[in-house]
């Protein structure tokens, strides 16, 4: 697949998540040129519509005329309250509701002459996508109430939509490539340099419902699915990326509450080894297996309930990750990623950003931190009671607190047995989204 650098696909390049303005942005400057009519708004909003929350971005640039350094600035953020957007089949109009305080918030901050011309996009992500699968007509349904709401604001509203996988990886890396200055950089003494491509970031995404890789590989990308040709400011890329559908953070641990029921027989009662000595938790088998990323077992009965016991064992947590994290059987080996997908061996540097960020930050081992100090420190924190948690981080939301030790060995099976960042574990920061100039 490959992105050209012609502005009629401006609008849909543009249509998509947080990123996606920049990428525009990158798109119409770069053909400043070729232009017949520049793009004039001055303002831009983008929702990026994920699994498990939906953020607001307003962004600012000055008109292509004046603008000479392509600054694009981040005005506001908003979060939008509530679950994600795939979360409302059972009240879809509610869908649409929950966007109106960020709505608001962007109507307040965009001058009034300027509304009009404000083109506002919603890129959804993976909950969407498994929705769309499981039922397309509620997506559907969803996607409409959405765009019933934003049309009733004065922005230029351009669409609502599910992005694809490979354009959920593609923009992520577009986007920390841009933020850093990967691209094109402005020296010190006021010009615009390409930097060494050398230079160029990887980019790893763990959302809750899917997981992106995308990097320019020292190697031809042999598998076009994967293969992503761009043009920035007359360089060429050929960039790798390929979106996990199901092995988000939040699928991932579905995936191995399913697998600790499986293996229990008819037991009500499962112990978890990654939730903590002390933690109890009733998960309702209708909701467990609530999810495309899952196979309901033949003894299926949706009405009943079971507990997991949490028993804090950290090292057969890690082995049970392994069991999700399927690294036999690719066809393309050595040139694999986990789960039979083919990926050329990882390349230069890597941001880690989402729930890899947020996970690492709660451990205290961000922007960096040696493996062994990695591993002690996960081990340490999963072999801790809940009381003893609880304590130590009261600020900290259960649903969050509950499932650190899990993601941080789920992050590692996937860093080090899946993508193979074994030799070159000291090439990844963990980072927030790089922030805007
Ligand atoms: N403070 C936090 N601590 C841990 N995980 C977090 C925190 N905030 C958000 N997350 C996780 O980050 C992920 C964000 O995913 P999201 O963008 O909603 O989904 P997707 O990209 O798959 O559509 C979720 O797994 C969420 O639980
Ligand atoms: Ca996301």
């Amino acid at each position: 697949m490959g992105l050209q650098m012609k502005p009629i696909l401006l609008g849909t390049a543009f249509a998509a998540v947080a990123c996606m303005t920049i990428i525009a942005l990158i798109l119409s400057l770069a053909n400043r040129q070729t232009l017949i009519q520049p793009y004039s708004a001055q303002y831009g909003i983008v929702f990026d519509a994920g699994s498990t929350h939906t953020a607001l971005f307003l962004y600012q640039w000055l008109g292509n005329k004046d603008n000479n350094t392509g600054i694009v600035s981040q005005k506001l953020s908003c979060d939008v309250d509530g679950d994600g957007i795939s979360s409302y089949v059972k009240n879809p109009p509610a869908a649409g509701e929950s966007l109106k305080k960020c709505l608001d918030v962007a109507r307040a901050a965009v001058p009034a002459e300027l509304q009009k011309t404000t083109p506002v996009y919603l890129g959804a992500t993976a909950g969407m996508r498994l929705l769309s699968l499981q039922n397309q007509s509620q997506a559907d349904t969803i996607l409409e109430e959405v765009t019933n709401t934003i049309q009733s604001y004065p922005f230029d509203f351009r669409g609502a939509r599910i992005l694809t996988g490979m354009e959920e990886g593609t923009y992520g890396w577009i986007t920390i490539n841009y933020l850093s200055e990967r691209f094109i950089k402005h020296t010190f003494e006021g010009k615009w340099i390409h930097p060494k491509s050398a230079q160029i970031l990887g980019a790893l995404d763990l959302g809750g419902s899917s997981t992106q890789i995308s990097f320019i590989p020292k190697v031809p990308v042999t598998v076009p699915e994967s293969k992503f040709n761009l043009q920035l400011y007359g360089y060429k890329y050929e960039v790798y990326t390929h979106s996990y559908l199901c092995y988000g953070k939040d699928q991932a641990m579905r995936k191995l509450q399913v697998q600790l029921h499986k293996s229990a027989g008819s037991s009500f009662d499962i112990d978890h080894p990654c939730y903590h000595k002390g933690y109890n938790l009733n998960v309702s088998l209708d909701d467990l297996y609530n999810s495309p990323c899952v196979e309901k077992p033949n003894n299926f009965v949706h009405t009943n309930t079971i507990t997991f016991t949490g028993t804090s064992n950290s090292s057969l947590c890690r082995s049970l990750m392994e069991d999700i994290v399927n690294v036999t059987g690719c066809k393309f080996s050595p040139d694999c990623g986990f789960n039979g997908v083919y990926q050329p061996p990882v390349n230069g540097e890597f941001f880690a950003f989402s729930a890899y960020f947020y996970t690492f930050e709660f451990f205290g081992l961000v922007p960096k931190a040696p493996l062994d100090k990695v591993h002690t420190t996960i081990n340490t924190h999963c072999s801790k009671s809940w009381i003893q948690l609880v304590a130590e981080y009261p600020k900290i939301k259960e649903k969050f607190l509950k499932d650190y030790c899990a993601s941080a060995h789920y992050i590692m099976t996937i860093l080090l047995d899946g993508y193979k960042f074994n030799n070159t574990w000291d090439k990844i920061s963990f980072e927030k989204q790089v922030s805007m100039p």
